[in-house]
């Protein structure tokens, strides 16, 4: 191991080329790309993986260019007049992975349960390679993103791919979780165009309702798990952020999140402010006071015996926050403010992985346009949600919000009736990083960044992670390729150029890596 200070090279990470094509493979040594962070273990280069980074290299147009179309599809999982959107996305991927050799089919999944006119989505799996001296890799990623909309703040159009000069590409899905999912597709076109065979059988399982809660999937994950997903060796997914801008991390552990809709209605309709405002009890006031009582400024969740629910802290867990690379400056550069609630790194982590937070999302049926309506709404619905973390059940979570929120109600004597209901959960997951699946996934990283990567936790959720652990029986490994100031769910969402490009040759690369592993459990 060797000790090393930050070092910068600039050059490189501009250009984006590759050191390691100055050496030949048997005398290269290992070299950082960009910066150097702390310890870089001498890791050997896996055979064949100089030709496979030179042709990524040789690709990147390409590449962006598949990106390019993909953003333009805006595959909105949230909203009903774009789920053909969402199947047009499904055939595009399809088409790419056809187009590259792999077997591919389009899974139905059924009607949307509570709102039957729609079909959901179909998973689209495929298989490239099917040789049994190989293992099989299992890759989930979703092809659905969030609502965007140019008047929410977008400097660009967000369905347009717009890259600036310092290669920062926006698009709506650029990070989440289009550029990662045609990560392995770029993976496959490069070997097929240098010439290099995959090192391992990849089986890829790629959804379009991940953003709504992953409906009709864990389902599906269970009754092909012995089928379709039957030689699975260990899954990869690529659906989360590095903690920073510059140093990559593996991570073994999600938040869960339970959705909550809480409606308040009374008038028949909605109605003139002057004429009924003070006599008649209005949804909205009665509303907001409930979500009010849910979480305090500083992030308290006010809902009685939730964090009971909350496994305690282990002094071995509270040294780990402060090894890893993060800073209070990384907190305000993806805040893009200075706005955080906690003084230091490790209580900002904390509060980030290992405990739950509330969020107060938006008000349907609220009066949001710009100007001065003078009405009262006759009906609202609150949403909100929960991210959950070991050991929360979610019936246990359910009780609690339920049970507060109607005594909270309660208490305003209000003649307005209120309903509260539970719209989706996702459990959390945490897992040992002690595998071969993220041995693998390290070689990799040290390799194409030339630095060992942080083992992180995610505060987001990817429900089905736990489903994927639980059907298949293996080890799943979180391999992020996006950086901390991606803006995913927000306005202005990117991916960096660099991020989308190297991040394709570190799947690449932990392909091989996983390939030379010894085969265990
Ligand atoms: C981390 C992942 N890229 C993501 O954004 N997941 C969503 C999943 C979700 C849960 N409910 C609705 N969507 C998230 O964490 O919000
Ligand atoms: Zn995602
Ligand atoms: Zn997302």
């Amino acid at each position: 191991m060797l000790p090393l200070f930050p070092l910068r090279i600039p050059s490189l990470a501009r250009s984006g080329q590759s050191l390691l094509s100055k050496f030949s493979p048997s005398t290269r040594p290992i070299v950082p790309r960009r910066f150097f962070y702390g310890h870089i273990s001498d890791t050997k280069m896996a055979p064949q993986l100089e030709p496979f980074f030179k042709q990524v290299d040789e690709s990147s147009e390409t590449f962006i260019d598949r990106l390019r179309k993909a953003v333009a599809i805006p595959s909105i999982s949230a909203q009903d007049e774009n789920r053909k959107d969402v199947f047009r996305m499904a055939q595009f991927l399809a088409d790419e992975l056809t187009a590259l050799g792999a077997e591919v089919e389009q899974r139905p999944l059924g009607k949307q349960p509570g709102k039957e006119h729609l079909d959901l989505p179909p998973v689209v799996v495929a298989r490239y390679g099917n040789d049994k001296n190989k293992k099989t890799i299992l890759v989930y990623g979703h092809y659905d993103v969030q609502p965007a909309q140019k008047e929410d703040g977008w400097a660009t159009e967000p369905f347009e791919l717009t890259i600036d000069e310092k290669g920062r590409m926006y698009g709506r899905g650029s990070t989440d979780d289009k550029g990662p999912v045609l990560g392995w597709v770029n993976v496959i076109e490069a070997h097929r165009k240098a010439g290099i065979e995959l090192p391992v059988n990849l089986l890829c399982c790629f959804e379009g309702m991940e953003e709504y809660g992953s409906e009709g999937l864990d389902d599906f994950i269970q009754a092909e798990a012995k089928k379709y997903f039957k030689d699975t060796d260990a899954v990869c997914i690529s659906d989360n952020y590095w903690l920073g801008t510059e140093k990559p991390c593996l991570t073994y552990g999600l938040r869960g999140c339970n959705y909550y809709s809480v409606s308040v209605s009374g008038p028949a309709q909605d109605l003139h402010s002057g004429v009924f405002g003070g006599s008649a009890h209005e949804p909205m006031t009665d509303l907001v006071t409930v979500l009010s009582k849910l979480v305090d400024p500083q992030g308290n969740i006010l809902i009685p015996g939730l964090m009971d629910l909350v496994a305690p802290m282990t002094e071995d867990e509270k040294s780990l926050y402060g090894n890893i690379s993060y800073t209070m400056e990384n907190l305000h550069e993806s805040l893009g403010s200075e706005t955080g609630i906690h003084p230091n790194k490790e209580r900002t982590l904390m509060a980030r992985w290992r405990y739950p937070s509330l969020s107060i999302h938006g008000i349907e049926g609220a009066y949001s346009a710009p100007g001065a309506k003078t009405v009262i709404p006759a009906k609202v619905i609150g949403k909100f949600s929960i991210r959950t973390v070991p050991n929360m059940e979610s019936e246990d979570v359910n009780k609690l919000v339920f049970d507060h929120i109607k005594a909270e109600f309660a208490k305003l004597n209000s003649k307005n009736k209120l309903d509260v209901w539970l719209q989706h959960d996702g459990k959390w997951w945490v897992a040992s990083p002690k595998h071969w699946n993220f041995s693998a996934a390290s070689k990799a990283v040290q390799q194409v960044f030339g630095v060992e990567p942080d083992m992180t936790r995610e505060g987001g959720s990817i429900p089905v992670t736990l489903t994927f652990e639980q059907a298949t029986g293996k080890n799943v490994l979180l391999l992020p390729m996006g950086s901390s100031t991606d803006a995913a769910h927000s306005a202005n969402e990117k991916l960096d150029r660099r991020n989308y490009i190297e991040g394709t040759k570190l799947l690449g690369a932990y392909l091989h890596y996983v390939a030379e592993e010894p085969a265990t459990e």
